[in-house]
């Protein structure tokens, strides 16, 4: 579904993306982590058009995208959310979520947008009248719109960035459960970044991990937990923590 190849961007004379290539197949959720500044955001703003490569190739669905404005790869398919929910606070939350369907969709329908915020909103579990604010949702119902939102543009790819920051353990539990239950149930594929390993690595088919803007390491959740060089870079260069926690992760990810 999504072929990534040689993607590089530079900032200046500094590389925070440096020639990493990646493929996602059909109905796969791939997990991405890395420390902080290893370059995973500045992926997922290519991969969203919010950014522009320096160099590389980004195909969704045979189509080449990179480059591209950020509505022209939403109405292609692909739909991403945000480590920090920016909501309008004026608006409902159902406004909210139909504004981004109207927006998403490319189809300046209002029954459509309304339609699609509908079925997002009760997916994720969120009030679906059309007059619940969105001042009384917390961290976990903040996140739970920011997932609603990009899901009422009708993606066939999700980028899911950070959807477990702020969350307690409970609502972490629930919102991994909650990306499996949509691809599970509506067949969306998904790409998620998460610093929260132990909780991604329960959910994702494969991990893909970065260092200084390189893929240091690529595969099942098992294999990535007990790679040598993740341990060092990822989990710590201190060896006795770092190997409780690849331990940790393996529990967690029951392997
Ligand atoms: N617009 C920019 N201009 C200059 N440098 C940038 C810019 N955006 C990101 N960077 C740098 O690129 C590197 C990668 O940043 P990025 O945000 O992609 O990392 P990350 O893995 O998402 O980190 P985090 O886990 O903290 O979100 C960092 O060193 C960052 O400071």
């Amino acid at each position: 579904m999504l072929t990534v190849e040689g993607l590089v961007k530079r900032f200046g004379g500094f590389t925070a993306v440096n020639n990493v290539s990646f493929r996602v197949e059909q109905g796969e959720i791939l997990g991405l982590i890395g420390p902080n500044g290893s370059g995973k955001s500045t992926i997922f703003n290519m991969l969203s058009g919010t950014l522009i490569p320096t160099a590389g190739s980004i195909l969704f669905n045979g189509a080449e995208i990179a480059g591209h404005a950020p509505h022209r790869i939403i109405n292609s398919g692909i739909g991403r959310t945000f480590q920090i929910p920016r909501p309008f606070h004026r608006l409902s939350i159902f406004e909210n979520v139909a504004l981004a369907g109207y927006y998403g969709q490319g189809r300046h329908s209002r029954a459509k947008a309304d339609e699609a915020a509908e079925r997002a909103l009760h997916m994720v579990g969120l009030p679906t009248n059309r007059h619940a604010g969105v001042d009384g949702l917390g961290a976990a119902g903040l996140k739970k719109l920011e997932l609603a939102k990009a899901l009422a543009t009708g993606p066939k790819l999700l980028l899911a960035d950070e959807s477990l920051g702020g969350l307690d353990e409970h609502e972490m539990d629930q919102a991994a459960d909650m990306l499996r239950k949509i691809r599970d149930e509506l067949g969306i594929t998904i790409i998620w970044v998460e610093h929260i390993m132990g909780v991604l690595m329960r959910v994702v088919d494969r991990v893909m991990v970065l260092d200084h803007g390189e893929k240091i390491s690529e595969g099942l959740p098992s294999a990535v937990a007990s790679d040598p060089r993740v341990i060092e870079v990822y989990l710590g260069a201190d060896a006795d923590s770092s190997q409780a926690a690849a331990a940790e992760a393996r529990r967690k990810a029951g392997v």
